[in-house]
């Protein structure tokens, strides 16, 4: 007798990925996220964005989705893009934000085990935002999709091997 097999392609479920952003100096955060966005979705992954009005907001929303991980398995992005451009002033404020939310980043991201990656620009000027935030050869966005895809791909080769 003939036996026909059928077999179904189960495609794996999209991988996810978050992206925090912060609103202020929109112009240049805002296409950090459209680069990072775009590449990672064109590797076939869902994104979440969620926008906080300042860089020193970002690390807020990125422990809760981290902690919304650690309660909701199937919610757990293979990584937080954290996207913000912090400014430097006439005062240390910039430099107090930009250390805050460095020190933040890394303790979320050991705390949860989830790679945050960081992308919190402090910079001395909008030549500086303009070079690392609107040119394509340089977009930082860019880059922080490309250490998040190789970075979930870390971590799952390393649970992997301890499961
Ligand atoms: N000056 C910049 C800020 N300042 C705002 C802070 O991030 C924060 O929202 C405020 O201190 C209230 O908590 N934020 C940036 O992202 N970039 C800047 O240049
Ligand atoms: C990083 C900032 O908040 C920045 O706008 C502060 O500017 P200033 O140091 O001139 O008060």
């Amino acid at each position: 007798m003939l036996r026909t097999v059928r077999t179904t392609r189960v495609r794996a479920a999209a991988e996810r990925f978050a992206i925090v952003a912060s609103r202020y100096n929109a112009r240049y955060v805002d296409s950090m996220v459209r680069a990072a966005r775009k590449a990672l979705e064109q590797a076939g992954a869902r994104v979440e964005l969620v926008r906080v009005p300042g860089a020193y907001e970002i690390p807020l929303a990125t422990e809760l989705l981290a902690r919304r991980a650690a309660t909701e398995p199937a919610s757990a992005p293979g990584a937080i893009l954290c996207l913000g451009v912090i400014l430097r002033g006439e005062t240390v404020h910039a430099a107090h934000i930009g250390e805050a939310v460095s020190r933040a980043l890394m303790e979320i991201q050991l705390r949860h085990a989830i790679p945050v990656i960081h992308e919190v620009l402090l910079l001395e000027n909008e030549a500086q935002a303009a070079k690392r935030c609107l040119d394509p050869q340089h977009n930082r966005g860019l880059e922080a999709a490309h250490t998040a895809l190789e970075m979930a791909r870390v971590v799952r080769q390393l649970r992997s091997r301890s499961a």
